[in-house]
């Protein structure tokens, strides 16, 4: 079974056996472009080129050919959004990427005196720069000519999974424009129980219908791959957000099941069942997951902008060491952060605080912080920030943790997972396959072929590897967490 991840920083194209367990995996970074501040772009055409890259790369480096693959998945870095001509298949413009902040006065114009929370009934989402359909709409607006040519039905509006799915399934000749439910929740243009595109929403955003993609199940058959594609014959099964696709494949199944995945930015996803439940301490409500025919499943979803970024910024930006995973060796050479904290709202505060106006801030600076409390500070923000989201999700859902599920790039990080228990006093679990979001897009493709019989097989499948225990006084952790929220504070009114 094949899946493509198309993260926020990389393209990875993954095998795995029926066990669920990795056969091969190939990954390649791809440009993060800032042309102004607070602006973030992806390169469409440079992704669906290390997209067949890597595909290629995983069939080889697995001694495999195409005709060895059952079936493929595709899951991908949500909102960022990419529109591109239909006939030629070239995007008009640079994906603008979900960190992106630029449609902050558009957000702030459509929220009127009806506040961010104008759609969230129809949507489960607030008005905010992270979700697509504002994108798309500051895309139509920057050149002219583009509204009339999108209602003349001559461009193709997708986030990454529609463009990757278009042009794996033959682009100009005949490409499927299809998304999932999954994605399509997180647009702000469809409506959550009928999961379908919300026409009302779609004319107050200037966003026409023609250009929008076929919304499907996360698993059944979006048809075959092409030979423009790296998996040539292979039917295409299965489509899901990363986090979405990260929680199926951690295999929270039952409603009260949630994972935190740790990447560029946190995710926390909490399985409430067939009903949505709308937050009312600044979560999301979002589509799970959908197989075939059955009900949707839906999420309470606690987004963090910046966790696994902030190390890169430090590595990129500060050039305080070579490689992310540096930060451990560095953070460990202290025994705490020193009294700094650092608030890393580059992307203004996602959940459960949704302040547009927040900035990135370094708070409780002496003589004594160095550059190994600051890597500590950083990597306790990721753990802050996580116990905001778990209280609000508890708070909304009534349901208590008893462990947390992890996964994601900065999970191999012992400091931060062993902080990240003692803050929540809560048990943090690793498991064996720490790739669970191209896990749960194959799990996902390989439900709708047969390869998996049912949800059973996904349970089974999962094992822990690693557990952390909670191990701090409380009247520390009380202390530290305070003292964050207070440098929380600092950091509003600085946009
Ligand atoms: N050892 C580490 N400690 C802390 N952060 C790390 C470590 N290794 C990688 N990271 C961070 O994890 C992120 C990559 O995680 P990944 O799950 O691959 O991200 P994504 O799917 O969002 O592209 C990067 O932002 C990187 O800075
Ligand atoms: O690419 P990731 O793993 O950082 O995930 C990005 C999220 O999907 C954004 O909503």
């Amino acid at each position: 079974m094949a899946a493509i991840d198309q993260g926020t920083t990389s393209t990875r194209a993954m095998i795995f056996d029926h066990r669920g367990r990795v056969v091969s995996v190939e990954q390649l970074e791809h440009e993060q472009i800032f042309p102004r501040a607070g602006w973030v772009e992806h390169d469409a055409a440079e992704i669906w080129r290390n997209t067949r890259r890597v595909g290629a790369a995983a069939l080889a480096s697995a001694d495999l050919t195409a005709k060895d693959i059952v079936a493929c998945g595709i899951t991908n870095q949500r909102e960022t959004t990419v529109i591109w001509e239909r006939e030629t298949g070239r995007p008009v413009h640079n994906a603008i990427v979900w960190q992106d902040t630029r449609t902050g006065e558009l957000c702030e114009q459509l929220a009127g005196d009806a506040g961010i929370d104008r759609y969230r009934e129809r949507t489960g989402l607030p008005l905010s720069t992270y979700f697509a359909g504002p994108k798309a709409r500051w895309i139509l607006d920057s050149v002219d000519g583009l509204r009339e040519r999108a209602e003349n039905g001559e461009l193709c509006f997708g986030t990454m999974d529609s463009w990757i799915a278009w042009n794996m399934t033959g682009g100009v000749d005949g490409g499927r424009h299809v998304t999932d439910v999954t994605n399509a929740s997180r647009t702000m243009l469809m409506d959550l129980r009928t999961l379908s595109w919300d026409p009302d929403i779609c004319a107050e955003l200037g966003i026409p219908m023609a250009m929008l993609p076929e919304i499907r199940s996360s698993s059944g058959d979006f048809g075959a791959l092409r030979g423009s594609g790296p998996l040539p014959g292979v039917p295409l099964s299965g489509i899901l957000g990363d986090q979405q696709a990260a929680t199926f494949g951690q295999a929270c199944l039952e409603p009260g099941e949630a994972k935190n995945t740790y990447g560029t930015g946190n995710f926390l996803l909490l399985n409430t069942g067939t009903e949505p439940v709308f937050s009312e301490h600044g979560l999301l409500t979002t589509v799970c997951y959908r197989i075939g025919e059955e009900k949707p499943r839906y999420a309470l979803e606690g987004s963090i902008a910046v966790t696994g970024s902030l190390i890169q910024w430090l590595r990129d930006n500060l050039g305080l060491f070579p490689n992310a995973s540096d930060v451990e060796r560095l953070a460990a050479e202290v025994d705490d952060n020193g009294g700094a904290y650092f608030v890393p709202a580059f992307s203004g505060l996602f959940a459960p605080r949704w302040r547009s106006d927040a900035r990135g801030v370094i708070v409780g600076l002496t003589r004594f912080v160095n550059k190994n409390h600051i890597a500590r500070a950083a990597l306790e923000a990721s753990a802050f920030q996580t116990r905001e989201v778990i209280e609000a999700m508890q708070a909304d859902s009534g349901v208590t943790l008893s462990t947390l599920k992890v996964d994601g790039g900065m999970v191999v990080n012992e400091l931060l997972m062993q902080f990240q228990a003692d803050i929540l006093d809560v048990p943090v679990v690793r498991p064996v396959v720490n790739e669970t979001t191209a896990l749960g897009a194959a799990y996902a493709a390989g439900l709708a072929v047969g390869f998996w019989e049912s949800e059973d097989d996904i349970r089974a499948n999962w094992a822990e590897d690693r557990r952390w225990e909670p191990g701090m006084a409380v009247e520390d952790r009380d202390r530290l967490y305070a003292e964050w929220n207070r440098a929380v504070e600092h950091s509003f009114g600085l946009n």
